[in-house]
């Protein structure tokens, strides 16, 4: 079998795993919709927007041409931010082969449809959705690119194209767990980034360690909630994808959800936040699906709901807060369901 391996997209984590990769495989293809991109990585072996001054593997071959990208590679990985998941895995899915690993390092869901990753690129590609392995984790593509040491989760229930993964992207740098939870490691990735907008509003109205230590932790009580309502494994949400990345993006500088929340807090418009990112900010399209599915499954979501109501409503970030700190008394455990309590204590 050829050693190529193709990254599909060319943004800030797409390249990190692509370089990620070149250090373990001898061609890596990077595929992007933008010819200038193309030129530069393949001329300068830079993408300055979105990776300032690093220099990256000369084993990185850029091009905008899919067939290119994808032909006799081993695996593709897709790195697509959630809103162009389903319009990439489409424009892959005539040079795609079933004997290709496929792994998606997304997070977030299709908004219209509240699907998660792996059912849009399985509907696209025709394949189960078991095949597809989810790459999750606390893992900053500034510090990935300059090889600070980093964990990830690479799940599936299909153990072998896990292991597949695991052995694509490990090395010295980059440790890889495998993890059989799929659906749990797709919703922790996705949820956790409503959670580190609410750390950054937090920090942005100028509140101190004890609110962000209140929201990381009914964060995670309210999104492993919700991600046990869809099929996940409780535990997945203390490991790497869920506790892991919701600590690095809510307390890193360099996490785009948190510096959007900060923003927020600090009264700047959401429009006008999003516009200085120039980045996407999965946070705000995933409060969007995650309110519409504690509705649609009643589960409760107080952070989320408050967060969605800031972000879509008008709410000022402050009255979202004495919202949250005016709930009705109650005891630490009460929000979980007697059903999900009895299971854990069996
Ligand atoms: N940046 C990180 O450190 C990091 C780490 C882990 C996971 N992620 C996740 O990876 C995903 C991608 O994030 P990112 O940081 O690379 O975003 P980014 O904003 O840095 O780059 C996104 C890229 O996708 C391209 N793109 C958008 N829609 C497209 C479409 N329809 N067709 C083709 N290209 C399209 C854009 O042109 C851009 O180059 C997100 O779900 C994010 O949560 C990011
Ligand atoms: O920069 P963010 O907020 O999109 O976070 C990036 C990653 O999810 C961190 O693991």
């Amino acid at each position: 079998m050829s050693d190529k391996v193709t990254v599909l997209v060319a943004g800030s984590w797409g390249t990190a795993l692509a370089s990620v990769l070149a250090a373990n495989h001898s061609e890596v293809y990077l595929w992007t919709r933008k010819p200038e991109q193309a030129d530069e990585i393949n001329h300068s072996h830079t993408n300055q927007h979105y990776l300032p001054e690093i220099t990256l593997p000369v084993n990185i071959i850029a091009t905008t041409d899919m067939e290119t990208a994808v032909k006799d590679s081993r695996a593709v990985v897709i790195v697509a931010p959630s809103s162009g998941m389903r319009q990439v895995t489409h424009a892959l899915k005539p040079f795609w082969k079933k004997e290709m690993l496929c792994i998606h390092a997304t997070k977030g869901f299709e908004t219209e449809t509240m699907k998660r990753m792996s059912t849009v690129i399985s509907e696209e590609l025709g394949c189960n959705e078991g095949e597809i392995v989810v790459l999750s984790g606390p893992s900053h593509a500034e510090e990935v690119v300059r090889l600070c040491p980093t964990t990830v989760v690479v799940a599936s229930p299909d153990e072998g194209r896990a292991a597949a993964a695991q052995e694509l992207f490990i090395n010295n740098d980059f440790r890889v767990y495998t993890n059989r939870d799929q659906v749990g490691v797709e919703l922790a990735g996705a949820l956790k980034n409503i959670i580190a907008l609410g750390a950054g509003l937090s920090d942005g109205l100028g509140f101190g360690d004890n609110a962000k230590a209140a929201l990381l932790t009914r964060g995670l009580a309210e999104i492993s909630r919700v991600g046990v309502e869809l099929g996940a494994n409780p535990l997945t949400f203390s490991g790497l994808a869920g506790l892991g990345d919701l600590v690095v993006t809510a307390t890193s500088k360099h996490s785009r959800n948190w510096r959007a929340g900060s923003m927020l807090g600090q009264g700047k418009p959401l429009a006008e936040v999003l516009e200085s990112m120039g980045m996407v900010v999965e946070g705000i399209r995933t409060t969007e699906a995650a309110f519409a599915i504690s509705l649609k499954l009643k589960v409760q979501m107080p952070i989320t709901d408050q967060i969605y109501h800031v972000l879509f409503k008008g709410r000022s970030p402050r009255k979202a807060v004495e919202a949250l700190m005016g709930r009705d008394r109650k005891t630490e455990m009460e929000a979980i369901s007697q059903e999900t309590w009895e299971q854990w204590h069996s």
